[in-house]
């Protein structure tokens, strides 16, 4: 028997490799149980586009938590692998697995244009998502662009406001509050009234969601590809997007919602990292019940001492980046804008903890 490790042989084909260079996107689909994740995939791949497209399915065999199918797909050509997973755990099986066998098919197919990723309707894609954000820190071939989820217009308003035993968060909810896109499918069953109600409470979840709404989720091509999600590429548009943000008031005990708030004055950067490590990783920070804030997508634009350029802050899960964006700062206008996603959240208390722990007085030295 082969080690277990080693990731299983791929059907070689006859392609010669693409030119080298150039890091390959990747979307990650999400959505609960049935909201039209594989419809999606399989609409984008027969509609015209002159990408080459890999398709990573992610899903336990069925009745086997031990087997995952690698399903590529490529001008109509369906290639299956299945996969040992050593612990029915989707995000280490990815981190353990599947990156490299998304590299290894690279390397012996020649590179894909984009790679489309379905995780299943019960993973966290938050680890998922971090994976493939440290992936291309660290140099790899993939970048990730961004989280797509896609909800049942008919059952998802079920599905977030189910409570979950011991507090634990809701997985519907979660993967709102992780997307960059939301598609509302299956509009065909639903009336306005219901359609209104879905679409209101992905917005009071998520501030800062693009929305749009299908039927056998046939979507434009564009609004899912290339959202550059997490680059600084544009800081500019960044920054205006994040003054749209409208703080979301949530209809439901105990759920995920969007909290924002501008501040002025500089910022201290180590103070800066302090405090969102204590809010990502030592949960220090809790409402007025005692309850420890929980964040799970985090975005802001900064004003670092000393730095004439706009830093973007980006934050997926409990990972999350600082990075100077091209924009200058105007005179006087250095206004720190940040939008936390994410469950017991009180504004007036991070708000408070902010500008004590991190905003220096301006004007003193
Ligand atoms: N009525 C209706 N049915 C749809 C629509 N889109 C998809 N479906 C059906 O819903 C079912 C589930 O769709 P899938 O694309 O398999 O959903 P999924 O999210 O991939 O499901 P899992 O992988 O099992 O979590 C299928 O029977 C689809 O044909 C839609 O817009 N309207
Ligand atoms: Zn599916």
């Amino acid at each position: 028997m082969e080690d277990e490790d080693d990731c299983p042989e791929l059907v070689p084909i006859d392609t010669q490799p693409a030119a080298p260079a150039q890091q390959i996107p990747v979307t990650i689909i999400t959505g609960y149980l049935g909201a039209g994740k594989t419809t999606l995939l399989n609409y984008i791949l027969t509609e015209q586009h002159n990408k080459r497209i890999a398709v990573i399915l992610n899903e336990f065999g069925e009745g086997s938590a031990l087997e995952k199918s690698l399903a590529v797909s490529q001008a109509g050509e369906l290639y299956e692998e299945w996969l040992e997973l050593r612990n029915g755990c989707l995000c280490c099986s990815v981190k353990d697995n599947g990156l490299k066998a998304i590299e290894n098919l690279m390397e012996k197919k020649g590179k894909f244009d984009y790679i489309l990723l379905e995780t299943t309707g019960l993973a966290d894609p938050g680890a998922v998502a971090s994976m493939f954000w440290v992936e291309a820190e660290l140099g790899s071939d993939i970048y990730l662009d961004g989280i797509v989820t896609v909800i049942d217009a008919k059952y998802g308003l079920q599905q977030v406001k189910e409570e979950k035993a011991d507090g634990r968060i809701n997985e519907a909810a979660r993967q709102i509050a992780l997307a960059d896109l939301t598609i509302i499918n299956k509009t065909d069953l639903v009336n306005e009234e219901e359609l209104n109600r879905v679409r209101d409470t992905v917005r009071s979840i998520n501030g800062l969601v693009k929305i749009v709404e299908t039927q056998r989720s046939r979507v434009e091509l564009s609004e899912v590809l290339d959202l550059h999600s997490f680059d600084d590429e544009d800081g500019a548009k960044f920054a205006e997007k994040l003054q749209l943000v409208k703080p979301t008031r949530s209809h439901l005990d105990k759920t995920i919602l969007t909290v924002t708030f501008e501040v002025t004055g500089d910022l201290c950067e180590e103070a800066l990292n302090a405090f969102i490590q204590d809010l990502l990783w030592e949960k220090k920070f809790r409402n007025k019940e005692g309850e420890p804030m929980t964040v799970i997508r985090l975005k802001g634009i900064v004003s670092l001492a000393g730095k004439a350029h706009q830093v973007m802050l980006q934050g997926v899960h409990e990972l999350y980046e600082l990075n100077e964006t091209p924009q200058l700062w105007e005179a006087n206008s250095r206004i720190n804008r940040l939008v936390f996603i994410g469950r017991n959240l009180n504004k007036d208390i991070l708000q408070e903890h902010f500008i004590s722990s991190v905003v220096l007085n301006t004007g003193q030295k």
